[in-house]
């Protein structure tokens, strides 16, 4: 057929436009898929797991805690918990009242901030403290905060209020913004401390699509020697962040409490795959386990080893349970990520507690009767090997009774994972899973 002169114009503009932009367009996403490969493959993404085995130490035994604290990277020191709070509102609360009762210094580092009534509130009491005179220094993971604008920030300085921002993308070297500050501290003063789970953001109120309860976490607050050593641990990020520390002006204090207990403290700096002073506290938690463990961890994507450390630890006939996330996950990928791992845990006969009504979200390992280890660590290779984690472990005989009716309530609002119906799952969830699981070193 003969074509008119308006089609060959129309074809020719065809072959000139449409047919290389095409090639352009795949070209681009080629080459943006191969960066992004190239990068988790260089990051070690892909990589098989070295070999690690520890066998027990008995968490009652008198070298109990230098033996972990050795094998942890962690330091020994002492303090006392003033409180024990599981409630959102209120660990929010007492947050702000410890902002407003401080006199000379407020130090804050956290990972997830997001806009919302939260970020706001903690905004003006930060600003109000700032504007009296106290030295107020924020210490914001440059990706857990990314969602709040460039005006929030700048409300903060224009305050007075000093802000820094952890790890910053940096085209000169990309891979390390794989390492994020997982941290979670408040310090008034050098003299209170305050550890646990919660971000500055409306999430923990059940803000999250999913279930419009508050999620389950917890936060406790502590006084003694502890306490300065946590400030030297901020200050050590502070420093790494650009920021500015005058010994002078703020030396360490002595926070005094009356009757401490022994704590440990593992700040997990700068872990590498060869190297995870959380990983070592995590296992020696588990290998030191006689009667009881129970571990709570949203994100539960334990290793192999891992796996065969609880299923030696249930042959012994330790009570072993976990409590984690249910289906009100803020993080569906991440959940059938770790549903697709259940299967060893499981037939171990140990008890997977999903918890039903929003998301839980406290770390925390309960040993026998004897320590408590929680902070801002989970059981999954972004806090065993990428993130600088803070994780405390104590013998106080009042936290561990707290902490274990925390795990009790959350063992009640749970359903326990069988292995029939998980087996039985359907095959979209399996599929999630297994592709979550292609990442799984970065998750
Ligand atoms: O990284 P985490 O364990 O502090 O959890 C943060 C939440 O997932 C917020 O989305």
């Amino acid at each position: 057929m003969v074509k008119t002169g308006f089609e060959t114009v129309h074809l020719i503009l065809l072959n000139m436009i449409v047919v290389p932009a095409w090639g352009i367009f795949l070209f681009v996403l080629f080459t943006i898929v191969f960066i992004i490969f190239s990068w988790l493959y260089l990051a070690g993404t892909f990589q098989r797991q070295r070999p690690y085995h520890l066998t027990g130490i008995g968490a009652s035994e008198s070298h109990f805690l230098t033996t972990i604290a050795s094998m942890s990277d962690s330091l020994i020191t002492a303090g006392y918990p003033l409180a024990f709070w599981s409630d959102i509102d209120t660990i929010q609360a007492a947050r702000l009242e410890l902002i407003d009762q401080a006199q000379t210094l407020i130090q804050f580092e956290t990972f997830k901030m997001s806009p919302g009534k939260r970020a706001k509130d903690f905004a003006d009491a930060l600003c109000r403290q700032a504007i009296a005179g106290v030295t107020v220094q924020v210490l914001a993971d440059s990706y857990g905060a990314k969602e709040l604008p460039a005006s929030y920030w700048q409300r903060l300085q224009n305050a007075g209020v000093q802000v820094l921002f952890f790890n910053p993308f940096s085209g000169r070297s990309p891979l390390d913004y794989l390492r994020r500050n997982h941290r979670k501290l408040l310090i008034v003063d050098q003299t209170i401390a305050m550890v646990g789970g919660a971000g500055i953001s409306d999430l923990w109120d059940g803000k999250d699509g999913k279930s419009e309860q508050p999620w389950y976490d917890f936060e406790i607050k502590w006084q003694g020697d502890a306490v300065g050593m946590l400030t030297g641990f901020f200050w050590q990020h502070w420093l790494t962040a650009g920021g500015h520390v005058d010994l002078n002006q703020h030396h360490p204090g002595r926070s005094q409490a009356a009757t401490p207990s022994p704590v440990l403290i593992t700040p997990g700096e700068e872990p590498s795959t060869g190297d995870s002073p959380i990983r070592s506290l995590f296992q020696l938690c588990i290998t030191s386990a006689q009667r009881r463990l129970w571990l709570a961890s949203p994100y539960l994507l334990p290793d192999q080893i891992t796996c065969e450390m609880l299923d030696q630890a249930c042959r012994q006939g330790v009570d072993v349970r976990i409590l984690t996330m249910g289906p009100k996950s803020d993080k569906a990928y991440v959940y059938y990520t770790s549903r697709q791992r259940y299967g060893p845990l499981l037939r171990s006969q140990i008890q997977i507690h999903e918890y039903q009504p929003s998301m839980m979200h406290g770390k925390i390992v309960l040993i026998d009767d004897d320590w408590v280890s929680f902070g801002s660590a989970n059981l999954d290779p972004r806090s065993f090997f990428h993130n600088d984690e803070l994780n405390l472990c104590t013998n106080n005989a009042q936290l561990i009774s707290q902490v274990a009716a925390f795990f009790e309530s959350g063992f009640e609002q749970s359903e326990v994972v069988q292995l029939g119906p998980w087996q039985r799952r359907p095959w979209q969830e399996k599929l999630i899973g297994r592709l979550g699981n292609f990442f799984y070193w970065q998750l």
